[in-house]
């Protein structure tokens, strides 16, 4: 067993380089923010939140509408109650501890999910240039928001994020700091992949 823990704010890169680390060792990837998504969404049609959460299945982690703006806020929204986040952790503990490794990516997977994960990363990058790469990736998908209201939406989530009483989103301390502000995404991916490896290596001397 080998886990990576990916942790940061909105858009800062992490299912990037999630993304290519499990493509690059060969590990099970889980974007722990789907979870979160998939469950806001439900609420968004009148599904009570720990409903949602206990009821959350393959299919609905699955589309394009759980990238949507509102989903994100209700993610946000429902991450901060208690009830909601006990109800993923079995889940993503269980994700965690596959053979031939995973990485998992969202706000507390090296705090709360898996505090003795072998590599810890917390991916950050400037409001400003989060907010731009944000609002590429929703405008090229179709949806008609400005760059302002993208800013004001991660930065809304971050507050809450990293205020929440449960869980909320900080650096490990043995985390290692990523920041990918002036970073192109091979270079991000290159630098974990090198704590990776380093990680590896110091693993096999013992
Ligand atoms: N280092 C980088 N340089 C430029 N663009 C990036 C970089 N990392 C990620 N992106 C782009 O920024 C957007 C948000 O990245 P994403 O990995 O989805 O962030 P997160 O998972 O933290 O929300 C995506 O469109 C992605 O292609
Ligand atoms: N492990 C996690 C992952 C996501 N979340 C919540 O889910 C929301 C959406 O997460 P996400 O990772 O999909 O968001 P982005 O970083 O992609 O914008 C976040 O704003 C958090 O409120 C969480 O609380 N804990």
């Amino acid at each position: 067993m080998f886990t990576v823990a990916i942790d940061g704010p909105a858009a800062s890169g992490k299912g990037t380089i999630s993304r290519a680390i499990a493509a690059h060792f060969g590990f099970a990837h889980l974007d722990t923010g789907l979870l979160y998504r998939a469950t806001g969404r439900k609420t968004l049609d009148g599904t009570p939140a720990l409903e949602a959460a206990q009821t959350l299945t393959a299919e609905d982690l699955q589309g394009d509408a759980l990238r949507a703006p509102d989903v994100a806020q209700a993610a946000s929204k429902v991450a901060a109650m208690p009830d909601v986040r006990k109800a993923l952790v079995d889940f993503q503990r269980a994700f965690a501890a596959r053979a031939g490794g995973a990485v998992l990516d969202g706000r507390d997977i090296g705090t709360v999910i898996c505090p003795d994960a072998e590599v810890k990363l917390f991916v950050t990058a400037s409001d400003d240039v989060r907010a731009e790469r944000r609002w590429k990736e929703l405008t090229f998908k179709g949806h008609k928001v400005s760059i302002e209201e993208v800013l004001a939406d991660l930065r809304e989530r971050d507050r809450r994020d990293s205020t929440r009483a449960d869980a909320p989103m900080k650096a490990a301390d043995d985390a290692l700091q990523l920041d990918t502000t002036s970073l192109s995404i091979e270079e991000a991916v290159a630098s974990a992949v090198k704590r990776i490896e380093a990680r590896q290596a110091e693993l096999a001397k013992l």
